[in-house]
């Protein structure tokens, strides 16, 4: 898969790490930065992250900033954009599996790369499980995000 990959200057710590895990597995890296440390905005990471993905660019993204939070509300204001921050493996698997979760979200301050690699390795081995409960409740989800 093709994985569009953003951070903040809070999230930059994880970004080497989780790029490396990404191709470890053998996905492709799309990398939207941030590079350097400056101070930036979360938004515009988290929209690059969201747009790649939406767009098809990428099939899944993974965002991240300082606690993991701003990139998951910025990330949620695309249409068709299922983020969620995620400091466990558990939920980064169901969240796919239940939820069509598309984008990973991680916090550079709360985590570090070693979970932050068994977090993305959870996410990215997990495929949405086609069963009647949960298309219904997608499409649930997909109806709010059309109201
Ligand atoms: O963690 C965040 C919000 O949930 C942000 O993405 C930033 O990383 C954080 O706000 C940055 O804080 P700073 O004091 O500007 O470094």
């Amino acid at each position: 898969m093709k994985i569009a990959v953003g951070t903040d200057h809070g999230g930059l710590i994880l970004k080497q790490a989780v790029i490396e895990e990404v191709q470890r597995l053998g996905h492709e890296v799309l990398d939207f930065g941030t590079d350097s440390p400056a101070s930036v905005d979360y938004p515009d990471f988290a929209a690059a992250v969201g747009n790649a993905v939406v767009s098809g660019q990428a099939e899944r993204g993974i965002a991240i900033c300082g606690s993991g939070v701003g990139v998951t509300v910025a990330a949620n204001k695309i249409k068709g954009v299922r983020a969620c921050l995620c400091h466990d493996t558990y939920s980064a698997h169901q969240g796919v599996e239940h939820d069509d979760l598309n984008v990973l979200c991680l916090g550079g301050r709360v985590i570090g790369p070693a979970l932050a690699g068994e977090i993305v390795q959870a996410f990215l081995s997990a495929t949405f499980q086609n069963e009647a409960r949960f298309t219904r409740r997608l499409d649930k989800v997909i109806a709010l995000e059309n109201q």
